[in-house]
């Protein structure tokens, strides 16, 4: 189905600790993470908060493994802090990546975001930006773009539950908002199904944007039972939302037959970010690269 010398599969650090919440797999080493990565068979990560920041470092310590940093999460508060703070910590990010071999950067937008707290329902409260706020934020998405192309890489936006661009409607607005030239689209089928959205109508809408992919699943049980309970994204999490792909609702196949036709280029990103004391990563990453070889052919 692919041409595997075009897009290449990466599994993100989440699943073995968790950035959101570091006690979340605390006791696991980053040179055990890296290691049942390549393992598993994959040949990319994005960067966790155990990864080393001395390039030449991390640079090592991966090509021992066969492994390349594919990309890496930039917080943005645009609406929420003057542009200059974003800027210049966005180009701390962008230089750190650049040297890493990325091409894309990874760009949420968090200002007013209830992502991280534990104690606040994720869709009673989930932020919705005022129109001046859609303007900061269409704005700085594009100062970013340019900054990017500055190095000639990407901004891939990740829409995100618990943020401003969560819903098919707000990723239109930011579509049809800034120019493709600069802003490019982060695909994570885990956020939109969640979330209640579309999934293939959001990649057959965009997929001349989307220069990157999450590939998250979501068990319909844990979803509904967190509507039903009022729960926040980081309780949904812990009680297992999220799995790798083909252990959840979503079918992949149709996913990837829009991918593939459309002669997708770039990282596919397994990223299943649930409990590793209840779901062994290294055994859910075993589990991910079978069903994506069987699925896919990758
Ligand atoms: O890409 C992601 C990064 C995580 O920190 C986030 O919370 C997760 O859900 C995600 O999709
Ligand atoms: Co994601």
């Amino acid at each position: 189905m692919f041409n595997d010398n075009q897009v290449k599969l990466a599994i993100a650090p989440i699943g073995w600790t968790n950035d959101d919440m570091p006690e979340l797999g605390g006791e696991v080493t980053f040179e055990q993470c890296i290691s049942e990565m390549a393992l598993a068979g994959f040949s990319g990560s994005e960067v966790g908060n155990k990864y080393p920041r001395d390039t030449e470092v991390l640079k090592k310590a991966l090509s021992l493994r066969g492994l390349e940093i594919a990309s890496a999460w930039f917080s943005s508060f645009l609406t929420t802090k003057p542009f200059e703070e974003t800027a210049e910590a966005f180009k701390e990010h962008r230089d750190f990546l650049y040297e890493m071999g990325a091409k894309v950067i990874v760009v949420s937008e968090q200002g007013n975001s209830i992502q991280g707290q534990i104690e606040t329902p994720l869709f009673e409260q989930k932020p919705v930006f005022s129109d001046q706020g859609w303007t900061l934020f269409l704005d700085g998405m594009q100062w970013l773009g340019e900054l990017a192309a500055e190095k000639d890489m990407k901004i891939v936006y990740h829409h995100h539950m618990g943020t401003g661009v969560q819903t098919s409607e707000e990723i239109d607005r930011l579509m049809e908002g800034t120019d493709p030239e600069k802003v490019s689209l982060l695909y994570d089928t885990g956020h939109l199904v969640f979330s209640g959205e579309d999934h293939l109508e959001v990649l057959n809408k965009y997929m001349d944007r989307i220069y990157h992919v999450h590939l998250k699943d979501v068990r319909a049980d844990v979803a509904k039972k967190v509507r039903e309970e009022n729960m926040s994204f980081l309780q949904a999490v812990k009680d297992g939302v999220f799995t790798v792909p083909g252990d959840g609702q979503i079918d992949f196949k149709p996913v990837f037959q829009v991918l593939s036709e459309a002669g997708y280029k770039g990282w596919f990103v397994v990223e299943a970010e649930q409990d590793p004391a209840i779901a062994n990563p290294f055994e859910y990453a075993v589990k991910a690269r079978q069903y994506i070889r069987e699925t896919s052919g990758l």
